[in-house]
């Protein structure tokens, strides 16, 4: 056998080296705080940084990453502050300031978007542009889905098909209201997979043959319910068994939750995309998109593609991929990964983030009895002829209104949701926020949901702010909520009223629900066009009931996106087709 021999000494100087090195890393590994900006001083010397302290209190407080950090800016009483969540990295800079955020987004060519972002969706769209900083090859990529956002596209083509999936959810809420017989039930799911249906349909067509709902619908009807005796027990409905496609759709963007704020998101994709589940539910989602892609060239080939009908979002992106090409003396690329991903990117940006905001809405009306009247009120105004008629309002009625009040209520849900819960930048260069130094590299997330949006603002010294932010004062284009009731749902804080009428103003006071600037939501007119259609066709058909305490608490959970505890419905039958 071979042995080794080491002298007493080489054994002691690898003994020593090795305990160096190990110090050495652990060094390395240790939160290095940015001077100046406030941080919890007792998670800056533990090598898990904020993490341990994080988790204590999710526990104890039943609290979430953002009352986490909300929390701690108030003890440090700072709109801004660092915590250390990623060994070995930056820390990350929290900051709740609109008018800063405001000018960050908006003005400030030194920051971007983030890595933090782009890890987040690497195992599912490693090609989206949303990973992308702002460069040529993000522009040149959102010219494949450009004009879906246009009012065009949005009326003709997408506000018809998510018609259809709402008026489905409709009917699957008329059965289980006449089963549950006035007992609440939770409606998550319901909403969820209304979502999925009215994105599917926008990117694939009203006629997309997978439906998250139908099989809902189908397992109520098929079953009798007896309910609990007391009226204010839920009643549990079952759901129907979904399809493969979708059930991989579902577990796909179940997975980015499950990246959201872990500490190593690259090591954590590559194990999480090897799992045989996922592995399968990638290959059925990529096949789906590639033979929906498939089907598209084929309608334009065999025919004289102006006189094809747009059915979809991929029908547009085929014509602009075709489009492109011939621009660039290339041949088309239909189904490319970049294809592939920004068709997929319509579902995990805009399924979640709509689905989470519908929740919050539904509770947010039933514990607002007024403002449900008066929105009722204000859209059979609207709606006189249909209401007159004792039917629903049509599609061309429904998205050629303005209702001030419904765009109030919609923009109010939308503050106080909060869905997509943060806003990330990167700083590109050396760089200052409020008169502290931001290293090159530092990520930058803003609380959509913080301080001076839902809480009243900290106050800042005018010369810390940037430049920028100090003309937009001087300018007098600042805006800011009334301290005194910004944490209330109050639609009415979005209108105005002159001699001419009372109207909707947008930029009333601060929102950051959709980002802002040059990577502000893509998708964010299309949202407000769900939003509308389900608010319109819900008022229209149900009155939302109060729910008892115990299933109407405003605890969040934070996966994907900021999403309501629990979110029960009990709802009765309204209106010229109701009960
Ligand atoms: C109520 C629903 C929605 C909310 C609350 C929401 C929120 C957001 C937010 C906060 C951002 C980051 C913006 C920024 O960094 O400034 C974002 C980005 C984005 N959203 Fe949405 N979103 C919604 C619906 C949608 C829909 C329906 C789609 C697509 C069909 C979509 C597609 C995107 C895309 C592609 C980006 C990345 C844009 C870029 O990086 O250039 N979103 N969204």
């Amino acid at each position: 056998m071979l042995s080794i021999e080491m002298p007493g000494t080489t054994v002691s100087l690898l003994a020593a080296a090795i305990i160096l090195a190990l110090c050495a890393l652990y060094r390395a590994a240790l939160p290095k705080p940015i001077p100046g900006i406030p941080y919890h001083a007792a998670s800056s010397r533990r090598l898990l940084g904020n993490v341990p302290a994080m988790l204590a209190y999710i526990t104890k407080s039943e609290g979430t990453f953002i009352t986490y950090v909300t929390d701690l800016m108030d003890s440090l009483n700072s709109p801004i502050i660092q915590v250390f969540i990623r060994p070995f990295s930056k820390p990350l800079v929290i900051l709740a300031d609109f008018r800063e955020a405001h000018d960050l987004m908006t003005r400030r060519k030194e920051f971007d978007r983030s890595d933090v972002v782009g890890d987040l969706f690497l195992g599912v769209a490693p090609n989206h542009h949303i990973r992308q900083k702002t460069n040529d090859a993000w522009k040149a990529q959102r010219h494949l889905i450009q004009d879906l956002m246009t009012p065009t596209f949005l009326h003709d083509v997408a506000a018809p098909a998510i018609l259809k999936k709402v008026n489905l959810l409709m009917d699957l809420w008329r059965a289980k209201a006449r089963a549950a017989r006035g007992h609440p039930w939770v409606a998550n799911a319901d909403l969820n997979h209304m979502s999925l249906d009215a994105i599917s349909a926008f990117a694939f067509g009203a006629g997309f043959e997978h439906s998250a709902v139908q099989p809902d619908l189908d397992a109520v009807k098929a079953q009798d319910y007896n309910v609990p005796s007391s009226i204010d027990e839920p009643v549990v409905f079952s759901q129907g068994q979904k399809d493969q496609l979708l059930q991989s759709i579902l577990d796909l963007t179940h997975t980015i939750g499950e990246v959201q704020g872990n500490p190593s998101p690259r090591l954590t994709w590559a194990y999480v995309m090897r799992k045989p589940k996922i592995k399968e539910a990638a290959k059925s989602k990529d096949d789906c998109l590639k033979r929906e892609l498939q089907d598209a060239v084929k309608r334009f080939e065999s025919g004289n593609a102006q006189d094809v009908k747009l059915r979809s979002a991929v029908d547009r992106m085929v014509l602009n991929e075709r489009d492109l090409a011939e621009k660039g003396g290339r041949p088309p690329e239909y189904f490319s990964g970049v294809m592939i991903d920004e068709l997929f990117g319509f579902i995990f940006a805009g399924h979640e983030t709509t689905s989470t905001t519908l929740c919050w809405g539904l509770k947010f009306l039933a514990d607002n009895k007024d403002t449900q009247d008066r929105l009722r009120e204000a859209l059979w105004e609207s709606f006189i002829t249909a209401k007159e008629q004792g039917r629903e309002p049509t599609i061309e009625e429904i998205t050629g209104a303005r209702v001030p009040y419904l765009e109030a209520v919609m923009e109010e849900i939308l503050r106080c949701a909060g869905a997509a819960s943060f806003v990330d930048r990167q700083a590109m260069v050396d760089t200052q926020l409020l008169g502290y130094g931001i290293p090159k590299g530092t990520s930058v997330t803003s609380l959509v949901t913080g301080a001076s949006m839902m809480r009243p603002a900290f106050e800042v010294d005018e010369d810390r702010r940037s430049v920028t932010s100090q003309s937009t004062k001087k300018d007098g284009r600042d805006r800011a909520w009334d301290p005194s009731d910004i944490s209330s749902f109050k639609p009415e804080r979005w209108l105005v009223t002159s001699e001419k009428g009372t109207a909707f103003d947008a930029t009333a006071g601060p929102q950051l629900a959709f980002g802002l600037g040059t990577r502000g939501c893509y998708g964010k007119r299309l949202a407000y066009v769900e939003v509308k259609i389900f608010l319109i066709v819900m008022m229209w058909n149900f009155e939302l009931l109060k729910c008892p305490p115990a299933l109407s608490g405003y605890k969040s959970n934070l996966y994907m996106t900021h999403e309501p505890r629990s979110c029960y419905v009990r709802l009765r039958e309204v209106g010229p087709l109701g009960a």
